[in-house]
């Protein structure tokens, strides 16, 4: 009976739906939309989207199409933006109409994020004061005079709470960002459908889910001001932050619910991005032991085993640095960023944008451009950053485009160095053997989804020598 009406209620929205669908875009005269697969009637180009690998498809369509490619997903419009002269012209020239988010009623009415966590707030003046917020605390001369953190909580060495809460709404919203994962943001109305109800899954994980994101916007942030009113806070954004607008008359009551967003902002942005990186970093180290040689003969020649490198060294270690961007470009984190939202209609080269079209910036694609990284993108090669006019991955869609560009990239940078540079100082990383001594094969083999980071590999991480040991022991 229950599974009976969830079935009829799902074909009569459908209907609806594909009513609403045959209402089709005006185009205006001598204009056309961008080009791309072909689609077929009502469900448009659906099942043109790859299930798994999209960057494979999404670079296919960029050699196939060129610098804009269009789709149309049961009306709903996307576009690809393929070169770095594209990404430059409506990402930052025209990025008063390239700014606004796209949301899903999964991540918006269900899980309840887009008011709080920046990635996905739309553009408005509230979002432009979250920016505000963090960037006073990520800038580059903050991020020099510096090393912020976020609420000044010690991390705990094994199953720290409020970090296995922020990898679970991560997880959480690499799912639910994914287009095509809920039915739910295909047809908004399910989102009426009792947690009960059989058949309704999704709204039991979005019940789940959205007590992970009210514990991590919530939890750390009471306790970083327990420990200003009791007088034992670290020096830390969430303290300097709230410092600020108690010592400013003009401060609005909406201040400190900005601080809250915002820190748990940062602190979702920051864990699994530079775990990740890292990640990445291992396994390219795995397949190219020559670079990990090369690299540690940089340090060994500057600090030895005396300690361990620091941000001061960056400028005096430029391979690792070359190292550190090639790991960044090898395989862009998130390869097509977070999508953008066209505000209104647009024309660009006698192709109409209509208004809400997402627009994807296929940092994949850019970050593989031989005209800008050198030949043989395929290949881990830091040796590229040294061929005058190759471009830094970092300004170039690793960490996105215009007025969303990611908050947090000069920090990241300075933990990635840091992680990398100590790594390769005091540990040899090799391929895994089996039982009879055989090396067990690694593959570069990276997830499918919002986030494409490493899938699982074997390898050994062994000191480098017994004062390399001492360093690792006395250095954390
Ligand atoms: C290697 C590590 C990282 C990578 C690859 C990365 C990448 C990105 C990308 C691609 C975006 C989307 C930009 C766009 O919409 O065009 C983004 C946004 C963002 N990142 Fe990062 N990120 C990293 C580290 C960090 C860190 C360490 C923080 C915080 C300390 C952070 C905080 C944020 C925030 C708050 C946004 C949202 C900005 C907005 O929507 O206005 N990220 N990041």
């Amino acid at each position: 009976m229950a599974i009976s009406l969830l079935t009829t209620a799902l074909l009569g929205g459908l209907a609806i739906f594909v009513l609403g669908l045959s209402r089709r875009t005006r185009i205006p005269k001598g204009l056309r939309l961008p080009p791309g697969p072909k689609p077929k009637p009502i469900i448009g180009n659906l099942l043109d989207l790859p299930k798994d690998h999209e960057w494979l498809m999404h670079a296919k369509w960029a050699k196939q199409y060129g610098e804009l490619v269009y789709v149309n997903v049961l009306g709903t419009h996307m576009a690809w933006v393929n070169s770095r002269e594209m990404a430059h012209e409506l990402f930052e020239r025209r990025s008063s109409n390239y700014s606004d988010r796209t949301t899903t009623t999964m991540l918006d009415d269900l899980l309840d994020l887009t008011g709080w966590l920046a990635p996905f707030q739309p553009y408005t003046i509230w979002c432009r004061r979250h920016r505000k917020t963090m960037h006073s605390s990520f800038h580059p001369k903050a991020t020099e005079a510096y090393h912020p953190i976020t609420y000044g909580i010690e991390v705990e060495a094994e199953n720290d709470l409020y970090l296995m809460n922020a990898h679970k709404v991560l997880h959480a919203v690499d799912e639910a960002a994914t287009p095509g994962n809920f039915l739910v943001d295909i047809l908004p109305w399910m989102k009426y459908i009792p947690v009960w109800m059989p058949g309704a899954e999704f709204q039991r994980k979005a019940v789940k889910w959205r007590q992970y994101a009210a514990d991590m916007l919530e939890l750390p942030f009471r306790e970083a001001k327990r420990r200003m009113g009791e007088g034992t806070p670290e020096a830390c954004f969430v303290l300097s932050r709230l410092s600020e607008i108690g010592a400013d008359a003009t401060s609005c009551l909406d201040d400190e619910v900005i601080i809250k967003n915002t820190a748990a902002s940062l602190f979702a942005g920051g864990t699994d991005t530079t775990v990740n990186t890292v990640r990445a970093f291992i396994l390219a180290m795995v397949l190219y032991p020559d670079v990990q040689k090369k690299a540690q003969r940089e340090i060994d020649a500057l600090l030895g085993f005396q300690r361990l490198p620091d941000v001061g060294d960056m400028d005096a270690l430029p391979y690792v640095m070359a190292v550190c961007k090639e790991t960044l470009r090898w395989h862009a984190l998130l390869p097509v960023g977070v999508a953008h939202m066209a505000s209104e209609d647009d024309i660009i080269n006698g192709y109409f944008i209509p208004k809400g079209t997402i627009m994807f910036g296929n940092s994949w694609t850019l970050l593989r451009d031989e005209a800008d990284f050198g030949p043989n993108t395929d290949r881990f090669n830091p040796e590229r950053y040294f061929i005058p006019g190759v471009r830094d991955p970092g300004n170039t869609g690793a960490f996105g485009f215009g007025r969303r560009i990611c908050v947090g990239r000069y920090m990241a940078m300075k933990s990635v160095f840091l992680a990398i540079a100590s790594i390769l100082q005091v540990f040899e990383i090799s391929k895994a053997r089996d039982a009879s001594d055989k090396e067990i094969p690694v593959e570069a083999e990276f997830t499918s989804g919002f986030f494409s980071f490493a899938t699982e590999f074997k390898c050994i991480l062994r000191p480098r020598s017994a004062t390399a040991e001492e360093l690792i022991i006395h250095g954390i």
